[in-house]
């Protein structure tokens, strides 16, 4: 089983329309997107994260990942947890994915080897081009909500290259009891 992360950073594209009262971000706001350019996902957009390495947490990968691929510094204490996302292959836990969402960071996001970074206005996320899961769950995820899934791939490997069968979810649901993370 992998564990990994996704993490999406947002900003606000300077309407001076404020966010909601519970900080929920409005339609104008942009979220930092990858266009990954090796490994699983390939082509396709998705938010900076990978894979947990050695006994770091989530929250300690997350922001490692989003450095290595952006190079975005990020608060790890400003990371609010947004998801819990588990994808099974063929009836097997194939990755448990923590999704993480933060509107505080410092520096210019650069491309690196493995990702092409775009600010992306968040009513233009190209759904159409990332993982067919996303559309479930990032669109509630960039308005403040967090959810918890599991999501259903057949087929065999590799998991980008699946069947999407079916899929839960539930929204609002509760990760403090997990918060080390
Ligand atoms: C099945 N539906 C899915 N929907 C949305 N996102 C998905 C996903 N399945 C995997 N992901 C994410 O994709 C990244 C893999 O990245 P990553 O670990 O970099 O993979 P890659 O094989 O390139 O590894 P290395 O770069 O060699 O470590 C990682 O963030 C992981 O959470």
């Amino acid at each position: 089983m992998i564990e990994a992360t996704l993490c999406f950073v947002l900003r606000d594209r300077g309407d001076g329309r404020p966010d909601d009262a519970a900080g929920a971000p409005n339609a104008t706001d942009e979220v930092l997107l990858i266009e990954k350019r090796r490994g699983l996902g390939e082509g396709w957009y998705n938010g900076p994260g990978g894979k947990l390495e050695g006994d770091e947490t989530p929250r300690e990968c997350a922001v490692r990942e989003t450095r290595e691929e952006v190079g975005l510094e990020l608060d790890p204490a400003a990371l609010e947890k947004a998801g819990e996302l588990t994808f099974l292959l063929d009836g097997a836990v194939h990755t448990r994915c923590h999704v993480y969402r933060t509107g505080t960071f410092a520096g210019e996001p650069r491309p690196s080897d493995e990702a092409r970074p775009e600010w992306v206005p968040i009513d233009e996320v190209p759904y159409d081009q990332m993982w067919e899961d996303d559309r479930l769950w990032l669109p509630g995820v960039l308005e403040g909500r967090t959810v918890a899934g599991e999501f259903r791939f057949a087929g065999g490997r590799p998991l980008d290259e699946a069947e999407f069968v079916d899929h839960e979810l539930e929204w609002d649901a509760s990760f403090r009891a997990v918060e080390s993370d």
